[in-house]
């Protein structure tokens, strides 16, 4: 009787172990994803009309859910976004708790210079470089060749599989940091409040600079169109410390290196017969050159909190699509704080050619109640406008 039990014990885990097979197989296929059942944030990108503004927040996944706490005291940030399966798993955890109209592929972008050679490590004050560039001569030593798909193939995995399991509730957002943000990381270190060091490079050594931003445009490019392969339905750019650059050196910094990469990646996209996603360039500090990102080739321009939408809306005017930007403190007032605010920044922008987000990262210590709250009410106030307006329109 034994025997047969075990027998029959031995049998079930082989089949078990061939399922899973069959479904990991199958989950790391990119021509058989599930059906996508709400394109919202998709059609505003591409400057057609929605019956209400799609919403997502920079920084959905992270501290401020319990649910992220539980696996981060199990492992480490740079092992989550290395591990496909825990980045799956994060980039799902807000999705089952707020009604999102996209998901974010978990993940940093400080992964990106590890290609060229840089080595992150944890510190408790968030990831850093082991080995930061100290001078223009370090970039003789940085990888010449560089293999994204060996190195980064951990995010393409990742968005493979959450493709997946996000089972079409809502389309994935794949991102890369912009050129001048990686590289003034890779020379500070790590987050700075002035980014000397950094711009001390762009006025002691700028050919250099200029080497380096293209090597890492190459990456980005590649970066980005790889994910376009293993599924990502939409790309943001993070030129996260834009607000460090005055007019000139944006103009020679940055904003020739982003265009670089939308001309890119969408003629890739193009030549390779590729899915044909949406763009969005996210410039923190670079309200002040909205007018000269419209020119950069994006679909979508993010605006940060410090602009009113009004004024963000009047330099750009109504056909670009825009998306943000509401205050992330906003969320620690009351509910009809949070309401109001709301309001404003979509009469601000219009319900049109828009996609409501925050101007920067969710806080960690923000309310959960808060957050669902802030989503509901641009579904809800942005719906009804949507309806006073069509009807106005009769
Ligand atoms: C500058 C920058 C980074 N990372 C990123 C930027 C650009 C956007 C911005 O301006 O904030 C982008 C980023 N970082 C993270 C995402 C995931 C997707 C999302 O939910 O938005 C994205 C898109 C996860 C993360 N990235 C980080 C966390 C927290 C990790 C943890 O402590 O568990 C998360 C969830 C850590 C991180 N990552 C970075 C820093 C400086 C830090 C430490 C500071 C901090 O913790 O907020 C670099």
């Amino acid at each position: 009787m034994t025997e047969f039990l075990s027998k029959r014990v031995e049998e079930l885990r082989k089949m078990s172990h061939f399922i899973s097979m069959i479904i990991l197989d199958s989950e790391s296929r990119t021509d058989n994803f599930p059906e996508l059942q709400n394109d919202l944030i998709l059609r505003a990108a591409r400057g057609e009309g929605t019956e209400r503004s799609p919403v997502w927040i920079m920084r959905q996944a992270g501290r401020y859910l319990p649910e992220y706490m539980d696996v981060r005291k199990k492992h480490g940030f740079i092992e989550k976004c290395k591990n496909p399966s825990l980045a799956c798993e994060l980039t799902l955890q807000p999705l089952i708790r707020f009604n999102l109209d996209a998901a974010i592929i978990f993940s940093d972008i400080l992964v990106v210079p590890e290609v060229l050679g840089m080595r992150l490590k944890e510190t408790p004050t968030g990831p850093k470089f082991e080995n930061p560039l100290d001078s223009p001569e370090d970039i003789k030593n940085l990888e010449q060749e560089p293999d994204v798909e060996k190195k980064l193939g951990f995010v393409f995995k990742a968005i493979t599989l959450t493709r997946h399991r996000i089972r079409g509730q809502c389309p994935l957002i794949g991102f890369s940091g912009a050129p001048w943000t990686l590289m003034s990381y890779m020379i500070e270190g790590g987050s700075s409040t002035s980014y000397m060091k950094a711009k001390r490079w762009l006025f002691a050594h700028p050919s250099e600079c200029h080497t380096l931003l293209q090597m890492l445009t190459d990456v980005i490019v590649k970066y980005l169109i790889g994910q376009v392969k293993a599924g990502a339905q939409l790309l943001q750019v993070f030129e996260s410390n834009a607000g460090s650059l005055a007019p000139d050196q944006f103009a020679e910094f940055s904003a020739p290196y982003l265009k670089q990469i939308s001309e890119k990646v969408k003629a890739a996209i193009s030549e390779e017969e590729l899915e044909n996603v949406p763009m969005t360039v996210f410039a923190k500090g670079g309200s002040r050159f909205l007018k000269q990102i419209t020119s950069l080739g994006y679909n979508v321009i993010g605006v940060d909190w410090s602009v009113s939408a009004e004024a963000a809306r009047e330099l750009v005017g109504s056909d670009v699509v825009l998306q943000g930007n509401l205050d992330p403190a906003v969320l620690y007032s009351s509910k009809e704080g949070i309401r109001e605010a709301t309001t404003r920044m979509l009469e601000g922008f219009g319900t049109q050619n828009y996609i409501a987000n925050l101007g920067h990262g969710l806080f960690k210590d923000t309310a959960i109640p808060n957050v669902r709250y802030f989503i509901d009410s641009v579904h809800e106030v942005s719906q009804r406008m949507n309806e006073e307006r069509l009807n106005g329109e009769d």
